[in-house]
């Protein structure tokens, strides 16, 4: 049975889509949308934003035909990254090639050089086209702002972007594209119902260039792959499609004298080179074209005949009923199945907000799909195999010249304390084999949770620049309420199912393992926030120092490995906030000079400078001197590679202060248990209870113990 899945990952333009009041004037950008079927012919969206400014319509063509079925795409699709960031931050993740802000280079190239899919919607500029049959837009990038102020054109496309590659390889292969509209686009023939809906899928039969603001613009024009029934967009009322068509009818095709290049005959002012090398380009009888173009009603009118490729998946769903209890284990958890589908009843797109259900926000449509439970076990998601010794794990850490590291042995466990400032430790604590497999250990944890009833879900971004916008990675807390940028509702202890206080337990023994001789100083963990990471989930760079929560934060690691990052804040790094802002963030001459940041000698002399009676003008100019050469974004200065098993206990206020750090999963399921200290001062006093532990949870006897049983069982049969 084939169905639908299909998302939108809605991501800001790398600060580029701002308009002049600072707004993100979202969607300017055109996303691919990578669609990929899977054995079992469930189609499945993965989306990449390609950022194509999608000019305005300026003619229109008579719709033909009716048929209402629509498609649509929820806005409340999921976003890369994490829990406290603002945007900028979240798609931030910056080395080891992880950056989420894709250009429209690095789109193309993760479409692997094909366009997927299209969302034309709030548009800009001029000849945009959207008829029921036919689309022209242009391609993207190229945009700034003008001299007078204006978003256009300010640089060349060039026939050489990934972008204008992949549309050239989608039409020379035959690969459809599939097209979505959003209903902020001004060129829609006919009102969209939803806030972005599929249209069908689409050839390119066209691409050409054109000048648009001085510069050269790439244009492609789109078909209807099938054209045998009536456009669902057209207007009420337009006529149905015509069951005889002539294909021969081409608008004028001319080579050019010059260039010997063929061009089509794209406006009704008539025929001009539109090849860009050409010195008669976008000229015609040796003037340069005018602005105030309509299309040639040829072009628009022209159509080729369906192809006899069908196409690899339906766009819209024929049942809404997804037979996954039918294929392989961990379709779940795959990167397809972290998106959304085509609701059964209403046609409307529905994210994957809920852990185990797909349920459709439609009021009264009520259609609820229920994600199956695939138990997998700990080895069935990890592909990286290499803690999986008996005896303590090999480090594969990496951390900056200027972290110093203790490096212990507590039973099976190594411990690596990395001191990023006297009293503000991150500990990694790795486990292994023999402890994953121990009676209440990790493997078993890691089996009971997605079992468990933890109301996971995918919260709303509050600071989205699309409203419902939901974060990447599933959720949920227990214990005290835990109030970050999400709402967060928490389930009392009393309620959890026991491997939450398990992890408890361990959380506990481990902060006391992390932080010696403090012991006076870690107030006992009340609260708990489960995440959960399906396949390419991440979460983004954050600190989690919020003013109600105490200085030690710990977190257990189960499932798929992660990378676990810290980098210094880039105030601190550089002692400014952003570097090379022009000089709207000063640099601050104020701020500590911490062991790692970059050009600590640079930074003494500016701010000896600084205590001199120079100006902030000369101060800006000697500190923009000092880090021209350096990057934008702080470098990682400690990466853990966390395993299944694996501990990291966060210490010190400086920790959060200084530092933010991101999880980077690279397997199809991990969940991280991070347990903290809510200050019970912050908390509305009906929900003190929630943070209440079960009696004898407290007892020496029953405290996790490091399992230091099976030490002596490993060294046994070592001696
Ligand atoms: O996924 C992880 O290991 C880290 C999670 C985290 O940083 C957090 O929940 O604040
Ligand atoms: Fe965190």
């Amino acid at each position: 049975m084939d169905a639908l899945k299909k998302t939108v990952e809605h991501q800001t333009s790398n600060g580029k889509a701002r308009d002049s009041t600072g707004n993100v004037r979202f969607p300017v950008t055109c996303l691919t949308v990578d669609v990929r079927p899977t054995k079992s012919s469930q189609n499945q969206f993965e989306a990449e934003n390609i950022e194509t400014p999608i000019p305005e319509s300026s003619s229109n063509i008579s719709p033909s035909s009716s048929n209402n079925s629509h498609s649509s795409l929820d806005t409340s699709s999921s976003q890369q990254g994490g829990r406290k960031r603002s945007l900028k931050e979240a798609n931030d993740i910056d080395d080891n090639n992880l950056s989420t802000t894709p250009a429209s280079t690095e789109s193309s190239k993760a479409s692997n050089g094909y366009v997927r899919g299209l969302l034309l919607d709030k548009d800009e500029g001029d000849r945009e086209y959207v008829g029921t049959e036919v689309l022209i837009v242009r391609g993207g990038g190229g945009m700034g702002i003008t001299a007078d102020g204006r978003r256009d054109h300010t640089k060349d496309h060039s026939r050489k972007d990934s972008t204008a590659v992949a549309f050239l390889n989608n039409m020379k292969h035959n690969v459809p594209i599939n097209v979505i509209l959003g209903n902020k686009n001004k060129a829609a023939p006919s009102a969209i119902p939803h806030r972005y809906c599929v249209l069908d899928y689409f050839k390119v039969t066209d691409i050409w260039c054109e000048k648009v603001n001085g510069f050269v613009v790439i244009f492609y024009r789109l078909e209807k792959l099938f054209l045998d029934k009536k456009s669902w967009w057209a207007p009420v009322g337009s006529s149905e499609t015509p069951t005889t068509r002539d294909f021969e009818a081409k608008a004028l095709r001319q080579q050019c004298v010059t260039c010997t290049t063929s061009s089509p005959q794209v406006y009704d002012k008539g025929w001009m080179c539109l090849n860009s090398d050409c010195s008669t380009f976008w000229t015609s009888n040796g003037n340069s074209a005018t602005v105030d173009l309509t299309y040639n009603p040829a072009f628009l009118h022209e159509r080729s005949p369906s192809e006899n490729l069908a196409p690899p998946y339906l766009l819209k769903p024929d049942s809404g009923n997804l037979c996954l209890n039918n294929v392989a284990a961990g379709i779940t958890v795959s990167k397809g199945a972290t998106r959304g589908v085509v609701c059964g009843n209403c046609d409307r797109c529905i994210p994957r907000k809920y852990w185990n259900a797909w349920k459709c926000a439609t009021p009264d449509c009520g259609y609820v799909l229920h994600a199956p439970r695939d138990v997998l076990s700990a080895s069935q998601v990890r592909t990286n195999l290499a803690n999986t010794f008996d005896g303590p794990a090999l480090s594969m850490d990496k951390c900056d010249e200027s972290i110093q590291i203790d490096v212990e042995q507590h039973g099976l466990y190594r411990l690596h304390r990395y001191h990023l400032a006297p009293g503000n430790t991150v500990t990694h604590i790795f486990s292994c084999e023999t402890l994953n497999s121990a009676i209440g250990g990790p493997n078993e944890l890691f089996m009971a949770l997605p079992q468990a009833d933890l109301g996971l879900q995918r919260f709303e971004m509050s600071q989205s620049m699309s409203p419902g916008q939901l974060v990447a990675h599933f959720s949920s807390n227990s214990g005290l309420p835990y109030k970050y940028v999400v709402a967060v509702d928490s389930k009392a202890f009393a309620d959890v199912p026991p491997e939450l206080l398990n992890v408890l337990k361990r959380g506990s023994w481990a902060a006391k393992l992390a932080v010696p001789g403090k012991q006076q100083e870690l107030a006992p963990f009340n609260e708990i926030l489960t995440v959960g990471y399906l396949e390419s989930d991440k979460m983004g760079y954050h600190d989690d120092g919020e003013a109600t929560v105490g200085p030690t934060v710990v977190s257990l690691s189960l499932g798929g490995d992660s990378e676990m990052k810290f980098r210094m804040k880039a105030k601190f790094y550089y002692g400014m906030p952003k570097r090379g802002d022009g000089g709207k963030s000063p640099y601050n001459p104020n701020l500590p000079i911490i062991p790692g940041c970059a050009k600590p000698e640079d930074r003494r002399r500016l701010n000896a400078l600084a205590a001199t009676n120079c100006t902030p003008a000369e101060l800006a100019k000697e500190a923009k001197k000092a880090f021209a050469d350096c990057k934008a974004t702080p470098p990682a200065l400690l990466n853990l590679k966390l395993a299944h098993g694996d501990i990291v206990v966060q210490h010190g206020g400086q920790v959060q202060k200084h530092y933010e750090h991101c999880a980077v999963p690279s397997d199809k399921l991990r969940f991280a248990l991070t347990a903290r200290h809510i200050k019970p001062e912050g908390v509305a006093s009906e929900d003190l209870w929630k943070g209440e532990l079960p009696a004898g949870f407290d007892d020496a006897a029953n405290a996790y113990d490091g399992d230091m049983a099976l030490y002596e069982q490993y060294l046994a049969r070592l001696h």
